[in-house]
């Protein structure tokens, strides 16, 4: 028993007790694990690459087969060598060998092929399953739905690495169990032809191994499986670290962020100790079974050996072909680590599964449902009695809001913090759904929306200028002029003037330069309307003028959202929200009126 006993048990498996991280409860049940499983493979072996998989799922069964027969041949022909040696038969023994010989020349190409044959199943599946995955993640913006989903987290690694842990997993654990098949049907013959007593004998053993297995395995799958997600938890913290590094460095966070992760470490540690508890109380049972196994065939066989009754290389194949049985009976206990890490990722994988599908029905259902009706084909922004409401329809940020926004019109909105002024920017790219009233717009390849942390994609200074059109389309000439229109010519001048050189945009460029890329970007893509959610936040006042006056000059239709009533000046029209959902519209032609002339002068 491990310190303390089970039944008021520290065990954190989740069966017992809380979980000290309030994690979801790990353990569900069984059959919903199977029907997880089951939609996974399903999918495999019906969806675009059955054929491959079909193909390659039946030449392994057919070499699995195969390599319980050489298996079996292999059993007699030592009975025979043992036994040809026993008796010192010189002809016997020359026989046994060549027949031993001849039988490893088959047995290796088989062994070799099979194993070859499950890694090239595994990767068709681990192909079709991530490109699946990958292309469902994006299909519908899921990936940005995902966020607010509580049963999923990490999807990251539900891509990568559980998907490669299910389907290596997989496949070994069907191939182990039906080689214990074929191995217990093979060698229980065996048994047979020796003794009918040997085989009830081995039945008895192995059902009484099995039951006391099962006990010890219970427990541990559930230990590996908590394991498995306090692992991720540990790494997740880690992460999390490193990608706030900065923050929390202002902040001075590091006793804070220092005691979360030995928290999460302890957690741990603490489940590996029951881990290896249980291992070690299985280890008193399984190690004193194995000792036995090899006497019990002896005790059976031995005396028909010394009476005559059987040849002397019939004890040494009854020796092994028993072993062999109670491994293949054993299979599970032996498999109960890789069993666990198996089962959590089929969790994982299918509550991933499970969400994409609730992500496709929502969307069908909101399409039908059309809340707000979109219009893609007009040629400029209007509203027309928008209500806007959160996601889940819980709170109406604004009410029955209308306008249009003229060709090269410019729109501020403005109200205070948590008002709706973001929500309303999403409403109109289609991002939320959820409210009435009808929106007419320009198709969403002609719009573009600068959000204040603009995305830094990895790679060169063109791939960023371009972002998100494709390096392809990029015209060299256009983007130094883009440079030197938002006044990024000191970042250029960093890569000495070479639109080819890597650096790590995100954690080298300054917020406010950041924003001037992400201006360049507009100019590049020129769309009929820009969006600027607090776009200019991080800039000095002169950048933001002379951004607003460029964006002015381009004929870009443009609505912002800001706070800085500097910014009423770059404007025509000002809407003011409210956070009880009302509204109000005014004129800034003067603001706009005061720009015409500073630019003028
Ligand atoms: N995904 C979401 N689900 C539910 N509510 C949300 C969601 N995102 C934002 N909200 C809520 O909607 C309200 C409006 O948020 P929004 O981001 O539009 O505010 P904002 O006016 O742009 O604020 P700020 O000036 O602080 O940026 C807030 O109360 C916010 O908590």
């Amino acid at each position: 028993m491990l310190p303390g006993g089970l039944a008021n048990c520290l065990c954190p498996t989740g069966e017992h007790g809380s979980n000290p991280r309030g994690m979801p409860s790990l353990h569900k049940p069984h059959f919903r694990l199977a029907k997880k499983f089951l939609l996974l493979a399903k999918a495999f072996f019906t969806g675009g690459s059955k054929r491959p998989a079909r193909l390659w799922f039946a030449l392994i069964l057919a070499l699995c087969i195969a390599v319980g027969g050489v298996q079996y041949f292999i059993s007699f022909a030592m009975r025979d060598f043992v036994t040809a040696l026993s008796q010192r038969d010189q002809t016997a023994w020359i026989h046994g060998l060549w027949k031993f010989v001849g039988l490893c020349f088959i047995s290796v190409p088989v062994g070799v092929f099979y194993r070859y044959s499950q890694e090239r199943l595994s990767l068709v599946w681990r192909r079709w399953m991530t490109q699946h995955l990958i292309k469902r993640y994006f299909y519908n913006r899921a990936y940005y739905r995902i966020r607010a989903s509580e049963s999923v987290d990490n999807p990251d690694q539900r891509i990568s690495e559980d998907v490669r842990t299910f389907t290596t997993g997989v496949l070994n654990f069907f191939l182990v169990i039906v080689n214990s098949i074929v191995t217990l049907i093979t060698f229980v013959g065996v048994l047979w032809s020796i003794s009918g007593q040997l085989v009830a004998v081995l039945v008895l053993y192995a059902t009484v191994g099995t039951i006391v297995s099962m006990l010890f395995g219970k427990r541990l799958v559930g230990l590996y499986f908590n394991q498995y997600q306090r692992e991720a938890n540990f790494r997740y913290g880690l992460v999390r670290v490193r990608e706030n590094a900065e923050s929390i460095a202002f902040y001075r966070g590091e006793k804070r962020e220092h005691r979360d992760l030995i928290e999460r470490f302890n957690d741990v540690l603490e489940n590996t100790l029951w881990i290896i508890g249980w291992t070690r109380n299985l280890g008193f049972f399984s190690n004193s079974y194995n000792y036995l196994a090899l006497i019990v065939p002896s005790l059976i066989v031995g005396p028909m050996y010394i009476h005559g009754r059987v040849e002397f290389g019939v004890v040494t194949q009854a020796e092994s072909a028993f072993a062999q049985v109670l491994a293949a009976v054993s299979i599970i206990i032996a498999q109960i680590e890789n069993l666990s890490s198996f089962s959590a990722g089929v969790r994982r994988l299918g509550d991933l599964w499970d969400n994409l599908d609730t992500f496709d029905e929502e969307d069908a259902r909101e399409a039908e449902e059309a809340q707000i009706e979109i219009n893609e084909e007009a040629l400029h922004l209007k509203l027309d009695d928008v209500t806007v409401q959160t996601p889940g329809g819980e709170k109406v940020l604004a009410r029955d809001l209308s306008f249009q926004l003229p060709r090269r019109g410019s729109l501020l909105i403005m109200g205070e913090s948590g008002s709706g002024k973001s929500s309303l920017l999403r409403t109109i790219a289609g991002l939320w759904q959820s409210g009435t009233g009808a929106i007419d717009r320009p198709a969403h390849k002609r719009l573009m929306f600068l959000p204040q942390k603009p995305y830094m994609v990895p790679g060169n200074l063109r791939a960023q200028l371009m972002y998100p059109l494709s390096e392809e389309d990029a015209d060299d000439e256009a983007i130094t002029k883009a440079i030197e229109k938002v006044n990024l010519d000191d970042i250029y001048a960093r890569v000495d003037g070479d639109l080819n050189k890597v650096v790590d945009w995100t954690n080298v460029l300054s917020l406010g330069e950041q924003q001037r890329v992400a201006f360049a970007r507009l100019f590049l893509k020129k769309p009929s309307i820009a969006f600027l959610d607090e776009a200019t936040s991080a800039l000095d006042e002169d950048n933001e003028r002379l951004l607003y006056e460029r964006l002015g000059g381009s004929g870009i239709a443009y609505v912002s959202v800001g706070h800085r009533s500097t910014l009423k000046e770059f404007h025509d029209t000002l809407l003011v929200l409210s956070k009880d959902g009302s509204s109000e519209m005014s004129s800034l032609k003067n603001g706009k009126k005061k720009e015409k002339e500073a630019r003028k002068s």
